[in-house]
């Protein structure tokens, strides 16, 4: 079985994969100063509470803080007794190489969320993550990923109202009914979830204009169900699309070893 492990800015995931599907996924706050012997434990009595005997033989690793790949590497190692495949090192390859610009990294997040991409829906595609922060992936027609947008993410738009203006409260994201607040939450609320509407549309429309060809949109991430209530500007959402990648990126550095 394959351990496939997302790690984001805020939080990280492990998904199970057993060749046919994932048996479980499990989500924990990134902190980097984790150890592995951390991660077991918790990893290892969420297993034991799943009904199948979970198996690990194999695992790969995409993470957006290079800090924890450390700790992440020695987990896979120490009790799994397998080496991770990590995506963006340079002996994790990629079916198509990225077109940027010489000397760029480009987040393993967004490499993996083109190849699941392009995968499920071909070329020409935009995919939009929503994440610590708000990515925005083109994928051209062959399936690379030739750029994109870095906006910021929802919860960090809010919290930076919150944190300059002394009489804004913390408050989570919601769609409110109406775009006229009557109060301070509902006024916070609709600047940053119209606002935030405004700006994957804007740039949607933007990028589509850069574009030879017309360009599928398809969104990921914890919120992307909640800002599809507000625009039709998704083709679909897609929940699994980074641990989809993941699985692939695998299967593709054993099939081409
Ligand atoms: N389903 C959800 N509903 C509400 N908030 C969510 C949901 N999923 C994620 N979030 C919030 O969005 C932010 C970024 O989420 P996450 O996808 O974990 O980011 P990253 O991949 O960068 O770690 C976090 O603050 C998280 O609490
Ligand atoms: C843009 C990101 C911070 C998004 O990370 P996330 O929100 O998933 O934690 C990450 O993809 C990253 O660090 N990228 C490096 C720069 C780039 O992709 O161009
Ligand atoms: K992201």
């Amino acid at each position: 079985m394959l351990l496939a492990i997302d790690c984001g800015n805020t939080n990280t995931v492990f998904s199970v994969w057993d060749g046919e599907s994932f048996l479980a996924t499990w989500r924990i706050a990134t902190d980097h100063k984790r150890t592995a012997d951390e991660y077991f434990v918790w990893l290892s009595s969420l297993m034991a509470l799943t009904k199948v005997d979970v198996q690990v033989t194999e695992a790969i690793i995409s993470s957006t803080v290079p800090r924890v790949v450390f700790n992440l590497r020695v987990l896979c190692d120490r009790y799994f007794d397998c080496r991770p495949l990590v995506v963006g090192k340079p002996e994790c390859r990629l079916p198509v190489t990225p077109r940027v610009d010489q000397g760029t990294t480009v987040g393993p997040d967004r490499l993996v969320n083109t190849v699941a991409g392009h995968d499920r829906y071909g070329g020409d595609l935009i995919v939009v993550d929503f994440g610590t922060a708000t990515t925005f992936d083109v994928v051209d027609s062959d399936g690379a990923y030739v750029g994109g947008v870095i906006a910021p993410g929802v919860n960090l738009s809010l919290e930076a109202l919150h944190m300059a203006a002394a009489a804004l409260p913390h408050i989570d994201i919601a769609k409110p009914p109406r775009v006229i607040g009557t109060n301070t939450v509902a006024c916070m609320q609709s600047g940053v979830y119209w606002g935030y509407v405004g700006l994957i549309e804007g740039i949607v429309r933007e990028i589509r204009r850069e574009r030879p060809r017309p360009v599928k949109v398809i969104a990921t991430g914890g919120l992307a169900g909640l800002f599809a209530q507000g625009t039709d500007v998704f083709h679909s959402i897609e929940d699994d699309l980074t641990m989809h990648g993941l699985v692939l990126i695998n299967a593709y550095n054993k099939e081409t070893v």
